[in-house]
């Protein structure tokens, strides 16, 4: 039985169109979007502890140990663990290289990489399902991360269907601003009625697809957005990911992307990214 897992990926993800098409009664909204996978993220570590003490042992700024998402995660499945008679605790730390507030799911994805290892090291044994209803209590974007795939998303993001993506590079612009998700989804300036499109008309599309409704609210609302988007728009179909604030745009090849970085003004932090196909720890969920 492992006790440790070091260097668990909790990569990131790219909105590549996000269509607002409704409101539900409870306020959530109804959201078309296909999710991208890159290889860029943060790095978690995990060594199972014969207590019942969940332990966080990197400080996050600005996020209490009890609101961090990765413990909130692991109490979810802790409870599952005791309901199994297991004695579940862990020391965890950190390496947080996404920005926080970036619309790059870094949250997120931290819960659902600590979902994924923590059931493998305490051996809870909860299928993929069964932690993408877990993970749907922590957000709306966990789910995906469980999911182990790129995705069509519907609902409020939950209801996932694969689909191929281009094998893209990504350049990524940290705008330098934090952005509440909750303040842009309830924005008067929002609009919520795009027509919905199916899943062919996404796969048929030789060209960028879409658009991101969120982009014109937080770009208004964060003027640092709106001057990376009109920056990177010189180069290619620039736009910005889930909420906000990061802004990217899609090459073909590695030596465009490594072209364009070369010249991005020293005011933000940029990056570039690789798409990938699968989530790096799906490989837990396969046994
Ligand atoms: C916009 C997206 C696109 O992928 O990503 P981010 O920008 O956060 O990365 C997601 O829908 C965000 O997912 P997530 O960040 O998990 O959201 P949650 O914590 O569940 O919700 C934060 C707040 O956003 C609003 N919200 C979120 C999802 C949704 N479909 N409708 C909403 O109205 C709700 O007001 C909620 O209080
Ligand atoms: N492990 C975590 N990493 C990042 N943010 C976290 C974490 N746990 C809780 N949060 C909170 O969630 C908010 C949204 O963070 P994040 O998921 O990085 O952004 P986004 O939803 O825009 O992709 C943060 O501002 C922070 O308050």
């Amino acid at each position: 039985m492992d006790r440790t897992l070091k260097n668990c990926p909790a990569p990131a993800k790219l909105n590549l169109f996000l269509h607002v098409t409704g409101r539900r009664a409870d306020g959530y909204h109804l959201l078309q979007s296909v999710f991208q996978l890159i290889d860029k993220g943060d790095v978690l570590h995990f060594t199972v502890r014969d207590d019942d003490v969940i332990h966080r042992s990197t400080e996050l700024t600005g996020v209490p140990a009890e609101s961090d998402l990765i413990v909130r995660a692991a109490r979810l499945l802790q409870a599952e663990a005791k309901k199994q008679g297991k004695v579940a605790g862990a020391e965890i730390s950190i390496e947080k290289n996404l920005p926080m507030g970036g619309g790059l799911g870094g949250g997120s994805s931290d819960a659902a990489s600590t979902l994924l290892a923590l059931n493998h090291l305490w051996q809870t044994g909860l299928t993929r399902s069964e932690l993408m209803a877990l993970g749907l209590q922590l957000g709306a974007d966990v789910p995906f991360f469980l999911f182990g795939q790129n995705a069509f998303a519907e609902g409020i993001g939950e209801a996932l269907v694969a689909v191929k993506t281009p094998e893209s590079w990504f350049l990524v612009i940290e705008p330098g601003v934090s952005v509440p998700t909750q303040q842009i989804f309830s924005s008067t300036e929002l609009t919520r009625d795009t027509k919905p499109v199916k899943i062919s008309d996404f796969s048929g599309a030789q060209e960028s697809f879409g658009k991101n409704d969120l982009q014109v609210v937080a770009a208004n609302l964060f003027p640092p957005i709106a001057d990376a988007i009109k920056w990177l728009q010189q180069y290619g179909d620039a736009r910005m990911t889930g909420s906000g604030a990061c802004v990217f745009c899609p090459f073909k090849e590695e030596q465009q992307v490594d072209a364009v970085l070369a010249t991005v003004p020293l005011q933000w932090k940029a990056w570039k990214a690789k798409a990938i196909t699968h989530h790096p720890l799906a490989y837990l969920l396969k046994s």
